[in-house]
């Protein structure tokens, strides 16, 4: 799915009005009959008080035509609005006219402190203050009423995008955004919901299609795509029934020190899971007997060295190479990482350590292969890239750092986002179950096996990343968030690849209606 600009979206609406030869009042009926539907599904006539804050914008104006459908089907409805100003949108308008006919009164006008209602926590609030046409942070009385809805239990359902919050621009002031329960966005999910910064406010969301051109929404260049099912299945390689174990490539990963071994067994593990047809390990000398003890089936290679890497030869080639998984940094591995990426051609994956010895030598970074993937954790990043002043900002540093050395970067966290020049994709699987040591030893081990059977660079991170969250959220949903171990993530990434191609159950018939 593609993420847009706010520009793209006004863009696309007006470009829908013409084609469709509809009013953009027409568009904004269709806007908030959605948004009345999903309640209306939900609620199924319940006497729930609803509270609809509703700004003089057309984000106001869809809370207009909610309020007046929900009035319509007998719900208990209470119109607010939010008066900050005399310029109110010519639909908003229309649907204040619109509302006054289904309702005795005409909406509460808010015109400061005074005239924020009492509001029940059993109640629900629908935001409908500022969507995306917000152009400054908002201050005085309004940015009081965001502060006052804040503190209320009531759940909170904004629409189209948390008030306060801009779709694709770094926060001002984040006293000043709604924090929503829910948020029900309009034909294409905002780039804020998924940074670090800004997602907070909309924890969840639903996409509502209300129809806007298709033709223009396929050929306008997004801000990011998002990476779910569908997507992750028209990346998956086929396995060929004559395949043999040379098909799918050698992976060779470099990993390990003393008393880190655990993250070059996690590694080793992951590419065989994720079906690579061979994997060796290279490691400290101490790491022999614990390699070959756990998992038989891969081969290793030790260094000289007992506790640590200082020269890392091996008689192979390898189809792919992860390297950094608990390699530590003495002196003597960052020589051996030296030669590593000098004397060998094909592309990296590029963890832990690794990229803190890159970091700390940055000449390191000039003698990767085009094309490596690195992976760092926002610790890692800030190393590797310097500071950021907001997530905006870090996405085009980490842009620009891509382009400059021709590398994938994996961009780990709740929603890992894989930058690939001024491309970005965003992963939308995973959990807080995966914050716990070694997953990334684990992704590192995927996106490795990924490479070493043949998928490109890009498809192996966007891929690895998308099975390695859904692996995560199959181990979440057995054993619940706390128990999970990266272990668990590795042994679910055969259900995953199960998961990916399973059949959903039809929806039954009672949830169909409506
Ligand atoms: N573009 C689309 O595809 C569609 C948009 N629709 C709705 O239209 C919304 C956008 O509407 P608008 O462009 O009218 O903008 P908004 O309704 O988001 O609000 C902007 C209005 O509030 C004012 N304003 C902005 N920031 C303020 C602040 N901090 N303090 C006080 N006033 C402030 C602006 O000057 C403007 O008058 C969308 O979010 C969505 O809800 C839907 O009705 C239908 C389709
Ligand atoms: N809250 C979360 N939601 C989704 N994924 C998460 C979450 N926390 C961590 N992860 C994932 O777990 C992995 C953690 O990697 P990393 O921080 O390198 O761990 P380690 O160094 O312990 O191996 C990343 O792939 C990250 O995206
Ligand atoms: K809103």
């Amino acid at each position: 799915m593609k993420i847009f600009s706010a520009a793209q979206l006004y863009e696309a609406d007006k470009t829908t009005v013409e084609k469709q030869k509809i009013t953009s009042a027409d568009l904004m009926e269709r806007a908030g009959t959605q948004i009345f539907q999903w309640l209306h599904q939900r609620l199924n006539g319940a006497p729930v008080p609803i509270h609809i804050f509703c700004g003089i914008g057309d984000n106001g104006g869809d809370g207009l035509v909610v309020g007046r459908l929900l009035i319509e089907h007998g719900y208990s409805v209470i119109v607010y609005v939010v008066n900050c100003s005399d310029k109110r949108s010519k639909n908003f308008l229309l649907n204040y006219d619109k509302i006054k006919n289904v309702t005795k009164n005409w909406p509460l006008l808010m015109k400061g402190e005074d005239d924020f209602p009492e509001i029940n926590s059993e109640d629900i609030i629908v935001d409908a203050i500022f969507g995306i046409g917000l152009n400054r942070c908002p201050g005085g009385w309004v940015k009081k009423l965001i502060q006052y809805l804040n503190e209320s239990k009531a759940f909170k359902l904004a629409v189209d995008i948390p008030s306060g919050l801009y779709s694709n621009a770094p926060l001002e002031d984040k006293e000043a955004v709604l924090k929503a329960n829910h948020t029900l966005t309009f034909q294409a999910p905002k780039l804020a919901f998924f940074l670090p910064e800004t997602a907070v406010f909309a924890p969840s969301f639903d996409v509502l299609d209300i129809g806007l051109d298709l033709e223009f929404l396929h050929n306008a260049e997004p801000l990011a795509q998002l990476i779910s099912k569908p997507e992750a299945q028209r990346f998956y390689q086929t396995r060929e029934k004559f395949g043999h174990k040379g098909t799918y490539g050698h992976a060779l990963i470099v990993a390990g020190s003393y008393g880190k071994m655990g993250a070059a067994i996690l590694s080793t593990t992951a590419a065989f899971r994720i079906g690579s047809g061979m994997v060796t390990a290279f490691v400290p000398k101490c790491g022999y007997n614990i390699l070959q003890t756990a998992i038989p089936e891969a081969m290793v290679i030790t260094d000289n060295e007992e506790a640590f890497l200082s020269d890392i030869s091996f008689d192979f080639e390898p189809s792919a190479i992860g390297v950094g998984m608990g390699i530590g940094k003495n002196k003597a591995t960052v020589e051996a990482l030296k030669k590593l990426f000098t004397d060998s051609e094909i592309p990296f994956v590029i963890d832990a350590d690794a990229l803190n010895n890159i970091s700390e030598n940055k000449g390191l970074l000039k003698l990767l292969p085009k094309h490596s993937v690195l992976t760092p954790h926002p610790g890692e990043l800030k190393r590797l890239i310097g500071e950021w002043k907001d997530d905006y900002d870090k996405l085009e540093k980490v842009k620009k750092f891509s382009e400059k050395h021709e590398v994938v970067v994996v961009i780990k966290g709740a929603y890992t986002i894989t930058v690939y020049g001024d491309k970005l994709y965003i992963n939308t699987t995973g959990n807080p179950g995966m914050a716990t040591a070694g997953s990334g030893d684990a992704l590192s081990g995927v996106i490795t096996g990924l490479l070493s059977q043949g998928y490109d660079p890009l498809l192996a991170s966007v891929f690895g990343v998308y099975m390695h969250g859904s692996a995560g959220d199959i181990a979440s949903e057995q054993m619940g968030f706390e128990a999970v171990m990266a272990g668990d993530i590795i042994d679910n990434l055969g259900e995953a690849y199960l998961d990916l191609f399973a059949q959903t159950e039809p929806e039954n018939e009672s949830s169909e209606k409506n």
